[in-house]
């Protein structure tokens, strides 16, 4: 007999079309996902805050919600032999619902009769009648055999060994490729398994103390590597950010690397100009900016898309500095500003393939068209930075891709076309010197790769360039 219950304004609501709250948000930042190319990062907080979850319910729909996007790639081809059906025949809303019964059923503890019945549930509420039907049989098959076994099936159907690992790591296999492609230049080629499993870990929520201005507080865990970065050990890191006013601040352990390679890469002579040539939304010029203080240089920071310049404003109101926002197109600041700058940082727009941990969409989102435009767009930033530096003034460009078209041959195609004006530096020394600990770094000792696997980093990209005095 079906439960009944008292719902809004005292109506009888039939309890079979009632979906537990966390579930619902996680299906609905999934179904914005697909249908308005929405950032689950950014809208989560604001749909589970409008729930009212609990803390308990809002990890859950967090898991929920992160775990079936990560693994949607695998989730698919299961429901795909499950429906007897590829999925781009299945109605979009339905497949959501798939995918996260998928998740419930194949990587958490969540009973199967439960998982089931909330799914077709959540099938009433968002599809057709007869899909209700669909979503039972399919995730009845997909309850059937252990996960064990889908996982064997999966296997099966691979036909070397990167479609083994994108099939049940659930990347895009031509991103496995990529990633292949990189430690292999690295002679790391053994460790594509350990990277892309660490891709699907959460990652550690990591803050910096801006040097001069604030200190790690007490309880929290100083990192491994950066000087100024730790984590919040058991704490709440969103409520020390808010209390310090920014002088705290959420980032990455290789994005505080990345700018300290900048700016200890030598001693600072004073009234030294720095530039930070694609500065938003301001993290590292942030970090920059406490560092020209404490050394007596000056800083610029520049944005093209004015909404990401106001967030670099926002960064920079935590240090006493006065540092210019440009909103200048980066192509056109070398011609503008030629020989101006002392040290220069090019955080180059990529694919963001190396914060995939982060970003659990992006992995589905991204194709090896974006690389191609993006490292025409790396290039021609990078020479124009090349006109913006000053004699005997140093440059680095990141990228937060470990995509080898992004990071080498971006580095190497412009140390050709600046023959005799632009050098390599000792960049894995650079770092090696910024950091507390010594880290793992494999490869050309002139270019520096960070791993989510290895360093418990994103996967930065980092050159130290020169260039040449006149
Ligand atoms: C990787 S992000 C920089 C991240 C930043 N350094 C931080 O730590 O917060 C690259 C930035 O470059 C900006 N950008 C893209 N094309 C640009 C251009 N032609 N000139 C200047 N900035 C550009 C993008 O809008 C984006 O904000």
């Amino acid at each position: 007999m079906v439960a009944r219950r008292r719902g809004i304004g005292g109506v009888l609501v039939n309890d079979r079309t009632r979906v537990q709250p966390s579930r619902r948000v996680a299906y609905d930042v999934l179904s914005a996902v697909r249908e308005s190319d929405a950032y689950a990062n950014l809208l989560l907080p604001g749909r589970i805050a409008r729930a009212g979850l609990s803390p308990a319910d809002a990890a859950l729909a967090t898991e929920l919600t992160y775990g079936t996007l990560r693994m949607q790639g695998y989730y698919d081809r299961v429901i795909a032999r499950a429906a007897g059906r590829p999925v781009d025949r299945i109605d979009p809303p339905l497949l959501d619902v798939l995918r996260l019964g998928a998740h419930q059923l194949l990587s958490t503890r969540v009973p199967s009769h439960a998982a089931v019945n909330e799914s077709v549930a959540l099938a009433r509420q968002v599809g057709s009648r007869s899909g209700t039907g669909f979503v039972n049989g399919v995730l009845r098959e997909i309850g059937r055999s252990t996960p064990e076994q889908w996982r064997e099936r999966v296997l099966a159907d691979a036909k070397n060994e990167d479609e083994r690992f994108a099939a049940i790591t659930s990347h895009p296999a031509w991103i496995v490729r990529a990633f292949h492609r990189s430690l292999e230049a690295e002679g790391r080629g053994e460790e594509l398994e350990a990277l892309l499993e660490a891709d699907n870990a959460a990652p550690r929520v990591n803050l910096v103390a801006l040097p001069g201005l604030a200190e790690p507080p007490s309880g929290t865990r100083p990192d491994r590597f950066s000087p100024v970065g730790f984590t919040a050990g058991g704490g709440d890191p969103q409520g020390l950010v808010t209390e310090a006013e920014g002088r705290l601040r959420v980032q990455d352990e290789g994005s505080q690397l990345a700018a300290l390679a900048l700016t200890r890469a030598r001693p600072i002579e004073d009234g030294e100009r720095w530039l930070d040539l694609c500065a938003g939304p301001g993290g590292k010029a942030a970090l920059l900016a406490a560092e020209a203080l404490a050394g007596g240089a000056s800083l610029v920071a520049n944005e093209v898309v004015p909404a990401r310049a106001e967030l670099v404003r926002r960064a920079l109101a935590a240090v006493p500095l006065d540092v210019p926002v440009w909103e200048r197109d980066g192509l056109e600041v070398g011609r503008g500003e030629p020989e101006s700058f002392d040290r220069i940082l090019l955080d180059a727009p990529c694919t963001g393939l190396g914060a995939l941990r982060r970003r659990p969409e992006a992995r589905w989102r991204k194709t090896p068209r974006d690389v191609a435009e993006l490292t025409t767009l790396q290039a021609r930033l990078l020479d124009s930075a090349v006109e913006a530096l000053k004699p005997g003034g140093l440059l680095v460009y990141v990228t937060c891709s470990p995509h080898l078209a992004e990071t080498r041959s971006v580095v190497a195609d412009a140390l050709d076309r600046h023959r005799g004006v632009l050098r390599l530096g000792e960049s894995a020394e650079i770092v090696q010197s910024v950091a507390n600990e010594r880290l793992d770094l494999a490869g050309d000792p002139q270019l520096v790769q960070l791993w989510p696997h290895r360093h418990l980093t994103d996967a930065m990209f980092i050159a130290v360039l020169e260039k040449v005095a006149g």
